[in-house]
């Protein structure tokens, strides 16, 4: 109806979200609703300062607050569950001045839509296949004829044995410059130091529905867990501007540096109900790419962040 289509795209796309998690749910994310905090610090490599002037990207270590989450706006869905991939990954680092900057990641190196709008289209055709609805159902009319929404969906990994085991992608672009005015595109790539493992079908049937939410603090009791941040660099004529478009395998990988989760959040649910990440949080250094998605993004969130609040 008109009143509905009136909104923004944004706050549709949380509508949307919503309806097809069954909520909504007080005081939850519309979408990764369902996470676990914990806290530890970021030190950068010596090469971080040659790819950007970012001030946790100069030497000295800055404190970060990272959570992981399952997708979906269901917050009991269970971790092991096909639904609840892709994992995310958010991470705040404290800037030396008291200021922040966010990096907000996801388990599967790709995005199945180029545009907001296309994305809704897609949550719109899932909201449309309801089980009694006859084949083609309208999420398998948009997934033939939109390749990358195809790929996505396909190459979802299974659930990771833990989220220390758990590789992380940057999707979205951001130019990074230099403190010589050198300006390079690049997207995040997060590798866990503990390797990448991940479970079997078999393995993931067995699993409790909170195993992993309720592995990350009992393993950071007993150790550290450790990710190396990468940059993967664009080459000319890459397109930094489409989350769809995924870049050759072979493009450099620069080591930003590494981050060390060392303890759990005390009351992970009242930290994670009152923080809201944000890709868009950057410090002079780095900047947003034109992706359509990515500047998207800080809109959905706080619609989601308002009503969580407002609960
Ligand atoms: C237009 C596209 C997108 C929409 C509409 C969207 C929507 C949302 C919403 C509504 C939330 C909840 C935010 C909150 O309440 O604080 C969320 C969280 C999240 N999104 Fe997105 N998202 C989009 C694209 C992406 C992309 C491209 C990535 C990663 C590459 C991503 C990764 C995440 C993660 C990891 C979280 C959880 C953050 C946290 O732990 O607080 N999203 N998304």
């Amino acid at each position: 109806d008109e009143g509905q289509s009136a909104k923004p795209v944004t706050e549709q796309l949380v509508d949307t979200l919503t309806k097809l998690a069954n909520g909504p749910y007080k005081g939850y994310r519309a979408n990764h609703a369902k996470g676990i905090m914990a806290q530890g610090s970021f030190t950068p490599s010596a090469e971080a300062a040659s790819i950007s002037k970012a001030p946790h990207l100069q030497g000295a270590t800055s404190p970060v607050l990272v959570r992981f989450s399952d997708a979906t706006g269901v917050p009991t869905i269970p971790d092991a569950d096909g639904n609840a991939m892709p994992k995310g990954m958010a991470i705040r680092f404290t800037l030396p001045d008291g200021g922040s900057t966010d990096i907000v990641v996801i388990s599967v190196n790709g995005f199945p839509a180029a545009t907001p709008e296309e994305f809704l289209g897609l949550l719109n055709a899932v909201a449309a296949s309801g089980p009694d609805v006859a084949s083609p159902k309208p999420v398998e009319q948009f997934l033939a004829s939109h390749p990358a929404a195809m790929k996505f969906v396909t190459t979802l990994k299974p659930a990771p044995q833990s989220f220390a085991t758990q590789a992380f992608y940057g999707v979205n672009a951001f130019a990074f410059t230099n403190a010589q005015g050198q300006t390079q595109y690049g997207r995040y790539r997060i590798v866990p130091m503990a390797g990448e493992h991940y479970l079997t079908k078999e393995e993931a049937a067995k699993q409790t529905p909170n195993y992993l939410m309720d592995e990350l603090p009992a393993r950071l009791e007993k150790q550290e867990a450790k990710y190396r941040i990468l940059l993967q660099i664009a080459d000319a004529g890459d397109d930094v501007d489409n989350p769809t478009a995924i870049w050759p395998e072979d493009r450099k990988l620069v080591e930003l540096g590494t981050l060390t989760l060392k303890n759990p959040v005390a009351d992970s649910l009242q930290a994670e109900k009152s923080i809201m990440f944000n890709p868009l949080m950057l410090p002079e250094g780095i900047a947003p790419s034109k992706d359509p998605v990515l500047l998207a993004r800080p809109a959905a969130y706080a619609v989601s962040y308002s009503r969580r609040l407002a609960d």
